[in-house]
């Protein structure tokens, strides 16, 4: 760990993940990075280049991708991490995590956020507020849990998928890869096809 922390994306979901790394208390100095030169202060903090120049951070900065688009995230994560970059996760002191949780690096898990016992988060995945993982769930990487998700237990979520807010999954219901699932959608059968799916409970459209 670094005693500098460089977010990447300095607009709304990057605001909130500033937010936490500053009540983390581990870092001596957090600044943004961002592609649109007029923004020179967000939250009060430095906005230091743009992404162009994260290679000259990457030695004395942790860095993370505070962006909330799946796809560009992931984009901007991996090459991150294939440059050799210090990614952390960062947990807002407010989260309850359980016993035998794996959050893995990049992932943000926002503030009255509860995972139980034995779930797995992979990478470059939001969590965001007051969302509730149950036991044993698998979310794969580059998902994004819109504030108000609510998860049973054994729920698999696939990889860049983004469930709208205050949506719902029924245990033991698995989330293919690349699904949209909006406001408020209720899922209680498996999604097997990638698309938008929306209602209660969820139709594709
Ligand atoms: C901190 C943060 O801000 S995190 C971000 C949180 N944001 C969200 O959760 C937003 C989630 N987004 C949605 O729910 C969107 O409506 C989406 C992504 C599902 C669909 O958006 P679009 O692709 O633009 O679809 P569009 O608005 O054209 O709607 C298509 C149809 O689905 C219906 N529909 C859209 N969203 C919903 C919904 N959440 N529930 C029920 N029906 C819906 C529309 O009424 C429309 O129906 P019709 O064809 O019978 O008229």
């Amino acid at each position: 760990m670094k005693n500098k922390l460089l977010i990447i994306g300095a607009s709304g979901h990057g605001k909130v993940v500033a937010d936490i790394a500053l009540r983390m208390n581990k870092w001596q100095n957090v600044a943004f990075i961002d592609d649109n030169k007029n923004i020179t202060t967000s939250m009060g903090l430095e906005v230091i280049g743009t992404s162009e120049e994260v290679s000259l951070h990457i030695n004395d900065c942790d860095i993370f991708v505070g962006i909330g688009n799946n796809v560009l995230r992931q984009s901007v994560h991996e090459k991150l991490e294939a440059s050799g970059a210090s990614i952390p996760s960062l947990i807002h002191p407010d989260a309850i995590i359980g016993s035998q949780v794996n959050l893995g690096i990049g992932t943000v898990v926002m503030a009255r956020t509860i995972i139980n016992c034995g779930s797995i988060i992979g990478k470059g995945c939001i969590i965001n507020t007051a969302s509730t993982i149950d036991h044993d769930n698998y979310i794969a990487n580059f998902v994004h849990l819109s504030p108000g998700v609510h998860l049973a237990g054994s729920v698999t979520v696939g990889q860049g998928s983004w469930l709208g807010i205050g949506s719902v999954v029924s245990n033991n219901v698995s989330i293919t890869g690349g699904c949209t699932m909006g406001a408020g959608a209720v899922v209680i059968k498996d999604v097997t096809e990638a698309g938008v799916y929306v209602g209660v409970p969820v139709r594709r459209v």
